[in-house]
């Protein structure tokens, strides 16, 4: 999209979305995962990692339309957008893959960000499918580092979630915000 076009997407996302502040668990605590979110999709889609903690917003109109637009110039459908908001450099995400069963084995996930350059890393998994493991790991591989600009959009397709993660890491001198939006196809539950 043009400047001009993201612009105004990040003045409606950061003044319109009911942004939440999600948590994860550690030493028996809860902390605040640094940066906030919001998930909206289509009616009766549930998915596991952000139905625990965060609700399910109906699509506004604008991003609607904004998701119709993402679809025709990607040929692929998405029934559900997670949107972060990194307030500023301070906010990232760490290293993971969207990877939930929900997305079906070979997720294609569409991401727009409007707002700060940020750094998007990938790496591959260490051992595919076992990235959880407490087990000793060898040395991680060296990674990449691609600058995402202000209306930028690109496709993570298949076997991205399988063989790679991804994060966005804290980076010092960045006070400007940045909104992310992963629109996603999550496989709707058996009627
Ligand atoms: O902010 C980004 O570019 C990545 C966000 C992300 O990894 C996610 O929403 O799963
Ligand atoms: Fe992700």
């Amino acid at each position: 999209m043009t400047q001009s076009e993201a612009d105004e997407w990040l003045h409606w996302l950061l003044h319109e979305v009911a942004w939440g502040n999600a948590f994860y668990e550690a030493f028996g605590r809860r902390f605040p995962i640094p940066r906030q979110q919001a998930w909206f999709a289509d009616a009766g889609i549930r998915y596991r990692y952000s139905d625990n903690l965060l609700t399910t917003l109906p699509w506004p109109e604008r991003l609607n339309r904004l998701r119709q637009r993402v679809e025709s110039l990607t040929g692929q459908r998405f029934n559900s957008v997670l949107a972060t908001l990194y307030r500023s450099g301070e906010d990232s995400v760490g290293w993971h893959a969207d990877d939930e069963s929900e997305l079906g084995p070979a997720p294609v996930i569409a991401s727009l960000s409007v707002g700060a350059t940020r750094a998007f890393c990938l790496r591959p998994k260490i051992t595919p499918g076992h990235q959880h493991t407490h087990e000793p790991q060898p040395e991680p591989q060296p990674e990449i580092a691609v600058p995402v600009h202000s209306g930028d959009l690109w496709l993570m397709q298949p076997p991205c979630q399988q063989h790679w993660e991804h994060a966005v890491p804290a980076e010092t001198g960045i006070h400007q915000p940045r909104v992310n939006l992963t629109f996603r196809w999550v496989i709707p539950p058996a009627s």
